[in-house]
């Protein structure tokens, strides 16, 4: 059986590489890197996990170049956790962050930034977030139709338009492809696009640089505001006041903002009544918890990114239909986990099979698992089939018993994380051959019988409910 722990990855990668530890530790680094990209956004990530290196790991601390002390510890508090998680992920055996101030921390891979930021210098979208990729579907068609409209460019009727859902949903990643709409369609704005951190950020460092000035006059020429996250203003009170001051100067001069939050504006606490108010003005849009169809909207509009990327890895049929079906939590996770088999894939080079997934992705099955029981499924297929329970675990086997039984055993396979001995012993303590038999059975009755796979995407849905 495939087997693709961490440990056994990373000893692949170190056999194959044969790199020296330092060397490793760079490019262990830069893992890191990436899955703190997919964890915390494209913005925070150039906020604030871009600029710092690694320089060194000693005896569980793991030492880190930051480009000032606000970054170091604002890192520090804010994703020390996460940071160390993905370090030991990779391999790096660290329990602890240390922070030290090197104004030229990680300055190799991009050219030195000019001191005096321009405004169009803050506003370049992140390339990969487009319109054209952005899967629409129920629970996000509304939240897409008005970005849409604001990235027309015209005058629109609403002001502010504020974004809001949970972790992962889209709503970057809409802000991004407004921006860079945008910049093809109306390149004369100037369009802004800022995490409330950054703001913070900014804005901290103009106090204490004295150039408070030069901050109200950056952020009151912009024809389009854009703030990520606002949520992270919560008690941060003169930051709030000069974001209230902002949003009424830009909105006075008929210029338009664009806020989005991980909750509604009148659910965030230690948020001052009258930008609650404001943020209400507008127009105020739900994003959402994916279903089914868009989740799988969006394995398969990932999947033709990677064809160029991961030449030659295939996916067995079933595969995207089982990750949309058992990560529900949010698209991140789920581009996390569809990398993750490609990655392997590519290095062990087979095609990715269901049973592949359910191994090297366990964690995050288990995290996004959503505690369906076995008795469950056995209920719902016998009234679905109109059965009595009794007879679809009972020993009979005539054939309007058997197939049922084996749309269950099929489902309690591809919806719960149980073992096939855990589930035959379920199912009138049957044999762990009888049950994967059942499933191989359906496997094959799915391609060829419309009524049988009918069925089983009915359930699902009702099981999903
Ligand atoms: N409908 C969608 N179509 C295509 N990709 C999507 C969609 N929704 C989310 N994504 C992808 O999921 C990832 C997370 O999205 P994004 O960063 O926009 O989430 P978010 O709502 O801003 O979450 P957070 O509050 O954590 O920043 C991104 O890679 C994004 O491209």
């Amino acid at each position: 059986m495939f087997r693709a722990r961490g440990g056994s990855l990373r000893r692949l990668e170190q056999h194959r590489l044969g790199q020296s530890g330092s060397r490793m530790s760079k490019m262990q680094w830069e893992q890191v890197k990436t899955d703190m990209r997919s964890a915390i956004g494209a913005g925070n990530f150039k906020s604030w996990i871009e600029p710092l290196s690694l320089v060194t790991t000693d005896e569980g601390v793991a030492h880190l170049a930051a480009p000032n002390p606000f970054v170091g510890d604002y890192v520090s508090k804010t994703y020390g956790d996460q940071i160390i998680y993905h370090l030991n992920r990779h391999g790096l055996s660290v329990q602890r962050l240390a922070f030290k101030v090197e104004s030229a921390a990680n300055t190799p891979e991009k050219p030195a930034a000019p001191k005096a930021v321009t405004p169009a210098a803050d506003a370049r979208p992140d390339q990969r977030f487009t319109f054209d990729n952005f899967v629409v579907g129920k629970p996000n068609e509304l939240a897409h139709a008005a970005a849409k409209r604001v990235a027309e460019g015209g005058p629109v009727t609403f002001n502010p338009l504020f974004l809001y859902g949970g972790v992962g949903l889209g709503k970057t990643h809409l802000m991004h492809a407004i921006a860079h709409e945008l910049g093809q369609r109306r390149p004369d704005l100037n369009v802004l696009y800022i995490s409330a951190d950054q703001f913070i950020y900014r804005f901290i460092s103009a106090l204490r640089d004295r150039k408070m000035m030069d901050f109200k006059q950056h952020f009151r020429s912009v024809d389009i505001l854009m703030v990520d996250d606002i949520q992270f203003l919560e008690g941060k009170e003169s930051t709030q006041e000069e974001f209230f001051h902002t949003f009424n100067a830009l909105v006075d001069q008929n210029k338009q903002l664009i806020i989005s939050a991980d909750r509604a504006p009148g659910e965030i606490r230690d948020l001052s009544e009258r930008i609650k108010s404001r943020l209400q003005c507008g127009l105020v849009v739900d994003l959402h918890p994916t279903d089914y169809e868009l989740r799988l909207g969006v394995l398969h509009a990932k999947q033709e990114t990677y064809l160029n990327v991961y030449p030659g890895v295939d996916i067995a049929p079933g595969v995207l239909e089982f990750l949309a079906h058992r990560i529900s939590s949010n698209v991140r996770v789920l581009e996390g986990a569809l990398n993750r088999l490609y990655a392997l894939a590519s290095l062990v080079g087979r095609t990715v099979t269901v049973e592949m997934a359910q191994d090297c992705l366990s964690d995050i099955l288990r995290a996004s698992d959503r505690k369906l029981t076995i008795e469950e499924i056995q209920r719902k297929v016998s009234e679905h089939y109109d059965i009595r329970l009794s007879d679809m675990l009972g020993p009979k086997r005539t054939r309007t018993l058997a197939r049922p039984r084996q749309v269950a055993m099929w489902l309690c396979k591809q919806m719960t994380t149980r073992s096939l001995p855990e589930i035959g012993r379920k199912f009138g303590k049957r044999d762990h051959t009888t049950i994967m038999h059942g499933v191989r059975k359906i496997d094959e009755l799915r391609q060829s019988d419309s009524q049988i796979a009918d069925d089983l995407e009915l359930l699902r849905r009702a099981l999903e409910d």
